[in-house]
């Protein structure tokens, strides 16, 4: 176990910058998910931390042990860091034991003390009485098991998991969700997550950094992230936020300000501080919007509406301002169909923090 200080770190490659000024602390036994887009930079993140890059600018400390930093590389087989990635990366022709226990035997690790922690690795990850089995005859979940084991094996003080879930279907995903959380309790281990999943994520992790072009936007638990995201890039990646311009018509008082959106004026949250003016964004969720029968609300044209088990997901855009889309969940007593024009009133929502840069 340990902890893990990423201080101000950039990369480039050539002119590229695809890790910018990034700041990260996690504290010892804590599970952090990175999370983002196609190309924001996890993969990176993951290789500097694994020290498989070397870092442009900043450091990097495990444990309070500087790894990286402006005059120092320490490799990766000696960061004490475990890998759990995509693929496996399991030897085919060796079993199930000989995988799990292939480092430890190149490391010269006396045969007893090898079978030792190869047993116990392998009973961590409930795959006991699996020793013989070669990898073909294992199903994906399974696959993956061997590969946690494996990494487990050498006893690292950090683990860092690249997409692991990626390759799998559906149900085995939600299955092995499960079994990342028990290996998670049952090993107290710090753990780094690379998805670009934010089902996956907010499923597993006590913290999530949320990446965007190379920049740590939000570090936060997975409900601060869902109820107070810091720009509109979050709102829209976590939970398909709806993000609307607004006025804000107040100062903020006890986290709350008055704010006029779709014509309505309402109160919402916002973060303290906050100052009255135009130009301003709120996220909505779908509980913070309601149809509206009293002929109040502001007139919406649904563009579609796709059941889905239990209410539908519905598009739609104000009459009065069709540039905007929503898109959101409405109960099924409500029968809306495209076409429809139906009258929304907003309830609540949060004020997105002005942007530092404006
Ligand atoms: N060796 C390299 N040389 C040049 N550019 C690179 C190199 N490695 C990564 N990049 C660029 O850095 C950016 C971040 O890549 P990275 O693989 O870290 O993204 P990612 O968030 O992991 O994406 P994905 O989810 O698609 O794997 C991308 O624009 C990528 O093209």
């Amino acid at each position: 176990m340990a902890g893990l200080r990423i201080e101000g770190v950039t990369k480039r490659f050539g002119d590229f910058e695809a890790l910018k000024d990034v700041t990260l602390d996690l504290r010892d036994g804590e599970f952090v998910a990175v999370l983002g887009p196609s190309g924001c930079g996890k993969t990176t993140l993951l290789r500097a931390i694994a020290g498989f890059e070397k870092i442009s600018a900043g450091t990097i400390l495990i444990d309070g042990v500087e790894m990286s930093g402006p005059s120092r590389h320490q490799p990766p087989e000696s960061r004490n860091v475990g890998i759990v990635f995509q693929n496996y990366a399991l030897w085919p022709h060796m079993s199930v034991a000989e995988n799990v226990g292939y480092a430890l035997r190149v490391g010269k690790v006396a045969k007893a003390e090898r079978e030792r922690r190869v047993r116990e690795a392998l009973q961590l990850v409930d795959l006991t009485g699996m020793d013989d089995r070669r990898p073909a005859n294992l199903s994906g979940g399974q696959r993956q098991r061997v590969a946690l084991a494996r990494c487990l094996v050498a006893a690292p003080s950090l683990v860092l998991f690249d997409e692991p879930l990626a390759n799998l279907d559906v149900h085995l995903r939600a299955a092995m969700e499960n079994e990342f959380a028990d290996f998670h309790k049952r090993t107290g281990t710090t753990i780094v997550y690379i998805t670009h999943d934010q089902a996956e994520a907010m499923a597993l992790a006590d913290r999530i950094a949320v990446m965007d072009r190379g920049r740590v936007i939000q570090f936060a638990s997975p409900r601060d992230l869902y109820a107070r995201p810091a720009n509109a890039m979050v709102a829209h990646f976590i939970a398909n936020g709806i993000v609307l311009p607004a006025s804000v018509l107040t100062a903020e008082v006890n986290g709350q300000v008055r704010a006029e959106i779709l014509g309505q004026q309402v109160t919402l949250r916002s973060m303290a501080g906050q100052p009255p003016g135009i130009g301003a964004q709120v996220c909505l969720r779908s509980h913070d919007i309601v149809v509206s029968d009293d002929g109040g609300g502001s007139e919406v044209l649904v563009t579609r509406a796709v059941y889905r088990g239990g209410g539908s997901r519905i598009e739609a855009h104000p009459v009065g301002q069709p540039e905007l889309e929503l898109v959101f969940d409405l109960d099924d007593d409500r029968r809306v169909k495209a076409g429809d024009r139906i009258a929304l009133r907003v309830i609540g929502g949060w004020v997105l923090p002005p942007d530092p840069a404006t």
